[in-house]
Order: C-alpha cells, then structure tokens, then sequence
C-alpha cells in the first residue's frame, strides 16, 4: 500500500497525514517535512510545494540525520500528527497542528455547546518535539517557495542567531516562531539545530494571520496543540457515532470531511490537493480544491447520517446562495467562496508527482455540461427539507429552477458525472440523476402543496425512468454506460443509490453483479475501463475506491450482503497508515493514487458503513 520506487524523491502518497483548520491544510511527509501547504486557503497558491516538484518548498522538523520515524499516528479523535523518533542518543516526540483555539472565554475544558467558528482557526502551523528519553539533536529547515515554487522570498532575522524570523512574498506574509536560535542561508532559509535533553521541549510555528502572532514559548506552543486536540475531540462529540466496529473508519472519515469544509461558506473542498496523478507519470492529474455541486449530495447524507446538521445546513447555504448560469441552472462547481471562474491554467516548470504533467491549477470542467447536477441539488434538497421537517420558503425558486432546466434537458447529451473530456454521450448515470431530479421535485411539491406541479414534475420522472429501461440496458438486462455502447461504467451503481429501482428487480440485481464480476480488478471497481471510454485522455487509471464503496453499499441493496462485507472488509484494509484515502488505488502496485484525502472517497465510505449497520440492526431487532 505504500508501495514507491525506492529510487524516487517522492514519497507514496499514502505516507502523507493531513492537518487542518479548516480554512486550508498540509499535508506532512514521514520525515518530517510538510511538503503542501496552501495560505490562507485551501485554494490559495502553495508555500510548501515539494508534493508536485521536490524543489517548490518544504518545512522539516526531526532529529538530525534522521529521516525514517518509528511511530506516526493521529491523537486518537483529531487531526493532531504525534510522531515519534527513535535516535542513537534518545527519544523525541514531534506534534504537528494547524491550530484551532478556543474563543475568548473558552478553554480546553469547555463542553462543546456550539458549533465551530470561524475564528476558532488560528492561522498557525505549530510544530512541538519534546525528548522523552536520553538526549537528541532536532533540527528545523523552513524553506518556502511562494506561487507554486514560482518565487521566492528572502528571510529576515529579529536578530543574529534570533527567534523570529519573516518574509514576504506578495501580498503574503509569513513570520517563523520559535525557541530554536535561528540562522538564514541563501537569503530563502531559515535553519536551526538544538540539543534537547530528556524532558525538554522546543517549538517551531509559522504565522500567517493578519496579526501574525504566535506562542510566546513551548509551553504556550504546546497548550495550542492541546486545545487543537480538544476542539477535534469536542466536535467528533457532536457527530452520532455508531457503537460499532465500524466506527473507528466512519470516525476518520467524519473527521476528513470537517477538515476539507472551508468554514467562512460552508464549502467542501473534494480532495486536498492538485495534480496528484491518477495515471502513474501520466496526464490525468486535476485540481480538487474546489466545490461540485455534486459531491454536495453525497456530503449533506453523511453529515446528516452523522447526526452534523449544523453543517450540513451551512453546506445548503452555501449551494442555495452560489450564482445560478444564465437558464437558472447550477454550474457544476464553484470556488469555495462560491466564484464561478476556474479557469485551468498549467504549471509547466513543475516536475509534477513523479514526473506526472501537467500540474493543473483550476479546472476545465467547471463550465461542462453535466446533466445530473440538478438532480444532486433537488436530492440535497429534498433530504435537508426531511430532516428540518420543513421546506424553507427561499429555497423554492432553486427547486423550481432546477426542475425546469431538468425537464427541458434530460433529452440531450452531456460529459457525465466523470467529466469525459470527450464526445457528449447519452450517459444513463446522468440519465438517472434527471429522474432522481423530477422525483425529488414532485417529492418537495407535494410538501409545499402543489398538485399540478406535482403531477408533471412526476409524469416527467416517469417518463425519464421509461427511457432509460428502454435504451440504457444491454441485452443482458444490465444497465450500461450511455446509449451507444455496452460498456459497464460504475456509475450506474447510482440506480441502487437513488432507488431507481428497488433492489428485488432483476435488472438492477445483473447490473450491480455484472459490474462486480466484469469491471473490478481483484474485486476493486473501476469507473469504466479506459480501453472502452472516449474520456478524451491517455493512460490507464486505478480502481475508484468511490466505486469501490458504492459497489459496497449497491450489494447489501440487492441482498448479497456477505459479497459486500467482504468488500468492505478488504477496502478498510488498503486504508492509508492514517486511515485515510486518496481517489484511486492501483491494485498491481497496491498503491493509492490521485488526490488526497478524496472527500468524495470518504462520504461513500460512510454510506457503506451506514447500509452494513443498519442492517445488522434491522436483523438484531427482529430476532
Ligand atoms: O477524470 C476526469 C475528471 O476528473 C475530475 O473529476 C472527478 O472529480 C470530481 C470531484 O470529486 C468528481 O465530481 C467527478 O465526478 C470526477 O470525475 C476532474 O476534476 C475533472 O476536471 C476531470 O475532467
């Protein structure tokens, strides 16, 4: 699983723990080094870079000389990264947080009665090493590289061998703290070495707030990690939590999806990071560090699964408040302030992961026409409405707008939910996702009391569902990928998701199996094979871990739950060290590829682990 070329500089990318504030992220590698961190937002341009080209900025801090940790872990229940060195002289434990503070008048003690603010995040990056035992060397290497590595800046000292250090590049600002006497080499490099005995602790955090503030000394360093700690524990308190085995995974994962919600909007990042390749070496490589409208459905069920609808009420916000295209209709994604141009550019003087190009910032798909997007947003809809037990009166003209881009284009072509860079197809997963649109339409007429929408919007369903059982099986009964083609593609898997049909229809009984036996590699599912798609790329890809859960998760639909637990069983098992995942997992080389932590990933997790429970709780109950 973690499985690299010994030979490259590049880490597997399931070596990386993630940290956040919510507001942005990093990523921190095994020896010590955060090789991504984007401030002050998940989307803003990178000072630590060395994930996409091992010259575009790092941040270190270890023992001297050492670069392979003993142990490296989660504080059980947060993002906090505890990682532990065992040296020729001694034992050193390093913390690692982006720090979330308790407001005014709170402190770590304090029962989490409200929800997470946005003034919790502190813009910090504090960094603790304590000697638990004997003595050790520890050393502190602060090298960004503004813009994507583009620029660089150069340090200054508050004095000679000081402990404050700044630089600016642009309209950034970063300022180094730290009780480690501090030296500049070539102007962009900031370093520091220090013997620490048993019991000592030293600190290093990186400021990029307004007020650039930070800890005074250690101990305030360490009792910010602390309260980090406690915020995490607080809020995991707030999520429903199955006294279940499975629990450990969903607890992850809820913890991953609050960690990619950029708090001021409400929005979830998809995945972390940009350009980590799908295709080893390959073109395949986008950026995730925006908001899809569809990726919101998935997200409102697992925060409301999670009993969080605090947030996912903010996410509603945020999907009822973005700008509407020019016929009412959503854009397929926005930034996570809710911009609408995403214009993709490359970084072309990057290396790229292993060598994969280009580096993409923004994203081409932005502007495609993806015909399942109203369906995600009436789905989202129709689920918050059930579970405030009311309809609010300013979502209304959404609904109404959705459904009447719906009708008009359920006829025509589009990329598909995989964004195909190719011909528009009569994909039957978007196909689908119109008739989850009309029913869920009819669904919130019928609530507001409108029996003549109610009845069209549901003749149209109808009529959508007809079509599809018309042209979108294959001979066999299966359903498949658009109507010119008998390929499989995984994201028909959305029938069972959505009820389509139920789940003793034989037709959706051969498709989940034909997908299971006919498009898995090892068991694990591919969205399509690549050899049959017109996706308008190169390079095979990995296995979807989204399909692999969804494929979870359609099996206990159609009964054959001990196929899914075995799934399910085997997915958990290729988890990250961290327990997290990345879109992808390529199966020869056990390895995760593509972005990372992949919400998207993440939520079907969630949904799998919620059919598993669910039924083993139907059954107790009936025994
Ligand atoms: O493979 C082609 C497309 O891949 C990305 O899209 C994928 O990620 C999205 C975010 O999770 C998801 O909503 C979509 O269904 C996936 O296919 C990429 O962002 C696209 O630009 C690209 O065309």
């Amino acid at each position: 699983m973690t499985s690299n070329s010994p030979a490259s500089p590049f880490p597997p990318i399931a070596e990386y723990a993630f940290l956040s504030n919510c507001h942005t992220g990093a990523l921190v590698a095994a020896d010590g080094s955060v090789d991504w961190l984007c401030v002050p937002r998940f989307d803003s341009p990178s000072v630590f870079g060395s994930l996409l080209d091992r010259g575009a900025g790092e941040f270190r801090l270890a023992p001297y000389g050492i670069n392979v940790p003993s142990t490296r872990a989660y504080d059980p229940g947060t993002n906090v990264l505890v990682t532990t060195w065992h040296t020729p002289t001694g034992w050193v434990e390093v913390r690692d947080a982006l720090t979330m503070g308790p407001r005014t008048g709170e402190d770590a003690t304090t029962p989490h009665t409200r929800p997470p603010a946005d003034d919790d995040a502190e813009h910090l990056l504090v960094r603790t090493a304590t000697c638990l035992d004997g003595s050790a060397e520890i050393e502190l290497v602060c090298e960004p590289a503004f813009d994507y590595g583009r620029t660089r800046g150069t340090w200054t000292l508050d004095a000679p061998g000081g402990s404050t250090a700044d630089i600016t590049v642009g309209d950034v600002h970063l300022r180094l703290h730290t009780d480690l006497a501090l030296g500049v080499e070539g102007g962009d490099s900031v370093r520091g070495r220090h013997v620490l005995n048993a019991g000592d602790t030293a600190f290093v955090a990186l400021s990029w707030s307004a007020s650039l503030d930070g800890p005074r000394d250690a101990a305030d360093a360490a009792a910010r990690i602390t309260a980090t700690r406690e915020f995490w524990r607080r809020w995991l308190g707030r999520a429903r939590l199955p006294d279940h085995r499975l629990r450990p995974y969903v607890e992850r994962s809820a913890l991953v999806i609050k960690g990619l919600t950029y708090m001021p909007t409400g929005a979830t990042v998809a995945a972390l990071t940009t350009s980590l390749p799908e295709t080893p070496g390959g073109e395949r490589n986008w950026d995730y560090r925006y908001t899809w409208i569809r990726d919101s459905t998935f997200t409102l069920q697992a925060l409301h699964y999670l009993l969080l609808d605090w947030e996912a009420d903010e996410f509603m916000q945020f999907v009822a408040d973005v700008e509407p295209v020019e016929d009412g209709g959503l854009q397929i994604m926005y930034g996570i302030d809710g911009r609408r141009d995403l214009t993709e550019s490359t970084r072309d003087e990057l290396t790229g992961y292993q060598d994969a190009r280009p580096v993409r910032i923004g994203n081409g798909a932005f502007d495609q026409r993806q015909n399942d997007v109203y369906g995600s947003v009436l789905d989202s809809i129709l689920l918050h409405t059930r579970r405030s037990e009311r309809l609010p009166a300013r979502l209304w003209p959404l609904v109404e707008a959705q459904a009447t881009c719906a009708a008009a284009i359920w006829k025509e072509p589009d990329q598909g939910i995989w964004e195909a860079r190719g011909k528009p197809q009569h994909y039957v997963s978007s196909k689908i996702m119109c008739w989850v649109a009309m029913d869920r339409a009819a669904q919130l007429a019928a609530i507001r009391g409108e029996p003549e929408l109610e009845a069209g919007w549901s003749a149209t369903a109808d009529e959508i569902k007809a079509d599809i059982l018309e042209h979108g099986l294959d001979g066999r009964g299966v359903l498949r990928q658009h109507y010119d083609t008998d390929a499989l593609d995984a994201s028909t898997l959305l029938a069972a998701h959505f009820g389509l049909l139920p789940g003793d229809d034989p037709r959706l009984h051969a498709s989940v199996l034909a997908i299971a036996d006919e498009l898995t590699e090892n068991g694990f599912v591919l969205r399509y094979r690549t050899d049959e798609t017109d996706d308008g790329m190169s390079g095979k890809e990995g296995t979807f871990v989204i399909c692999s859960f969804w494929l979870v998760s359609a099996l206990m639909v159609v009964g054959e739950e001990q196929r899914a637990l075995d799934l399910m069983e085997r997915l958990l098992r290729i988890a990250s060290p961290f327990g997290l995942y990345a879109e992808e997992f390529e199966v020869d080389a056990a390895r995760h590829l593509g972005n990372v932590p992949q919400a998207f990933s993440h939520l079907a997790l969630v949904e799998a682990a919620a059919r598993i429970i669910l039924a083993e709780r139907v059954r107790e109950m009936s025994l």
